[in-house]
């Protein structure tokens, strides 16, 4: 199977997905363009980081289909064509995943080292100039714990894009962090996307994120898409639940959000 080197627009089709007794999003159709950042949104628990482990292919849909390109991921049956596909696809988790036990050169070499079989120095190369992208490059020796939250999110995405991925997957990529430290990432993400143009798709609950970063957005909410279109579409809509969510009031947000803000206020 060729493997496509050009950033690819992800369509998803009729797509319902969730857990066994759970479904979480119904007949869901939306496409995310090719080389754009698109920002999905959504109160907490609609399912956003569940639809990113879906793209990746960790979890398979109740119904419906995902495609990258003209691929059906869905339909994709041998483990080796998901691997490969997998290659092209870079992820930022939630918490940064990074292994506490590596330096932070050793953990961006890995997916090199998993799926390549380049020699060491060459490796050593390709995470150096990974980590000065990311504004790291003197600290390949460090490990996760030495790091700030900000600097361990910068590795995250030295890493995901290590693979020199044509998607790029980022799981709330400012949380935790400070509204300056997040806004220095937003840039990275941006800087990213025009450099290498890859097709990013970021979940996030930030609001100053979204209108740092997004070309397309996609709003979950109860089980279906409620909007997808650009930000000025997003600002004009007269929809009580979007101008509520862009006013941040807790009152009509869904409610597992209104019990964390509510907590949150407490704190
Ligand atoms: N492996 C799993 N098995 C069963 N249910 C799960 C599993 N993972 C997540 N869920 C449930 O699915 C729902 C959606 O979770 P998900 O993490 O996708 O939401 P989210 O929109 O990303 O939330 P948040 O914004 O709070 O991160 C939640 O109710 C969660 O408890």
């Amino acid at each position: 199977m060729k493997v496509s080197r050009l950033a690819q627009d992800i369509t998803l089709k009729e797509l319902s997905l969730g857990y066994p007794g759970k479904v979480l999003m119904a007949n869901l159709n939306a496409v995310l363009p090719a080389g754009k950042i698109s920002v999905i949104l959504g109160g907490s628990g609609c399912g956003k980081s569940t639809l990113l482990r879906h793209i990746l292919g960790l979890n398979v849909p109740v119904s419906g289909e995902i495609f990258l390109g003209e691929t059906n991921l869905t339909k994709l049956k041998d483990e080796d064509e998901l691997r490969l596909i997998r290659t092209r696809m870079g992820v930022l988790f939630q918490d940064g995943a990074m292994l506490g036990s590596l330096t932070l050169g050793e953990n961006v070499a890995l997916p090199l080292q998993e799926h390549t079989e380049l020699p060491d120095v060459i490796i050593e190369e390709v995470v150096n100039m990974k980590l000065r992208m990311v504004g790291l490059g003197e600290f390949t020796h460090y490990f996760p714990n030495q790091l700030s939250g900000g600097m361990r999110k910068r590795a995250g995405l030295a890493r995901a894009m290590v693979m020199d991925p044509t998607t790029l997957l980022c799981d709330e990529p400012s949380s935790g962090l400070d509204p300056i430290t997040a806004a220095d990432l937003d840039q990275l993400i941006l800087k990213l996307k025009e450099t290498f143009n890859v097709t990013t798709v970021v979940v996030t609950h930030d609001l100053d994120s979204l209108f740092n970063i997004a070309d397309h957005v996609v709003v979950l909410h109860q089980g279906r898409c409620l909007y997808q279109g650009d930000l000025d579409g997003l600002r004009d809509s007269d929809d009580e639940y979007l101008i509520d969510f862009l006013e941040r009031r807790p009152t009509i947000i869904d409610n597992s959000m209104a019990r964390s803000v509510k907590f949150r206020s407490r704190l």
